[in-house]
């Protein structure tokens, strides 16, 4: 595996390493050892698969408040994302920044989202499945989100948004939830 860190510290690209003969490639996905050598949590808790039938689906921007705080690792088994995460660590350089990647099943790309970041993805094409690996479990008292175009954090979908969760519509604005953000997220918290 080829682990490149984002300008966001501590949140990794992570290109495969394939070993290619006549009957086509081998590569690993995950590695414990490989991970804590980077940093990274070597933590698998839960494992998940969405299938989204349209185009231009967004599905976002989604965090666990810590005790609950997880890490993903995620990537783009048929069709195309582009996948995008947001800085919530209040002690961070880079609060409240933004990275986005193309995630495909032709790339076979996975991003690694460290705790304390918001996540969401938005598919470019038809059909298309996610998987991705949790550091923490599923915990929906805990789960909350911030509204996928909310002007505080900039993002630019590339299509025109086609289907979104009535959940996902229904986040408030950052700038209500600020302050209790910042108080829930920051490093000793929780
Ligand atoms: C996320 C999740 C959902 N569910 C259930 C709750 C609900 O009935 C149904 C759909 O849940 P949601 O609408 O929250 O699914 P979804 O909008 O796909 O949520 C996911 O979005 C992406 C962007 C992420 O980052 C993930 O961590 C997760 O939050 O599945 C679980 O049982 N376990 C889980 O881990």
């Amino acid at each position: 595996m080829k682990f490149i860190e984002t300008q966001l510290k501590g949140a990794f690209l992570i290109e495969l390493e394939k070993h290619i003969d006549e009957r086509g490639f081998f590569a690993r996905t995950f590695c414990q050892d490989e991970f804590a050598e980077h940093g990274l949590k070597p933590i698998i808790a839960q494992s998940n698969i969405a299938h989204n039938i349209r185009k231009g689906t967004i599905r976002g921007m989604h965090f666990q408040y810590p005790p609950a705080a997880e890490t993903k690792l995620v990537s783009c088994t048929r069709g195309a994302i582009v996948d995008t995460i947001v800085d919530l660590r209040p002690e961070s350089k880079t609060y409240l920044q933004h990275f986005s990647v193309e995630l495909t099943a032709d790339n076979m790309r996975a991003l690694y989202v460290p705790e304390r970041f918001a996540h969401g993805y938005q598919t470019l094409q038809d059909n298309t499945d996610t998987t991705y690996q949790m550091g923490a479990m599923y915990s929906p008292s805990l789960q909350a989100g911030i509204k996928y175009d909310d002007p505080r954090l900039g993002l630019v979908w590339p299509l025109e948004p086609s289907v979104i969760s009535d959940k996902d519509q229904a986040y408030r604005r950052f700038d209500e939830i600020e302050t209790e953000l910042i108080k829930r997220m920051s490093h000793n918290a929780g």
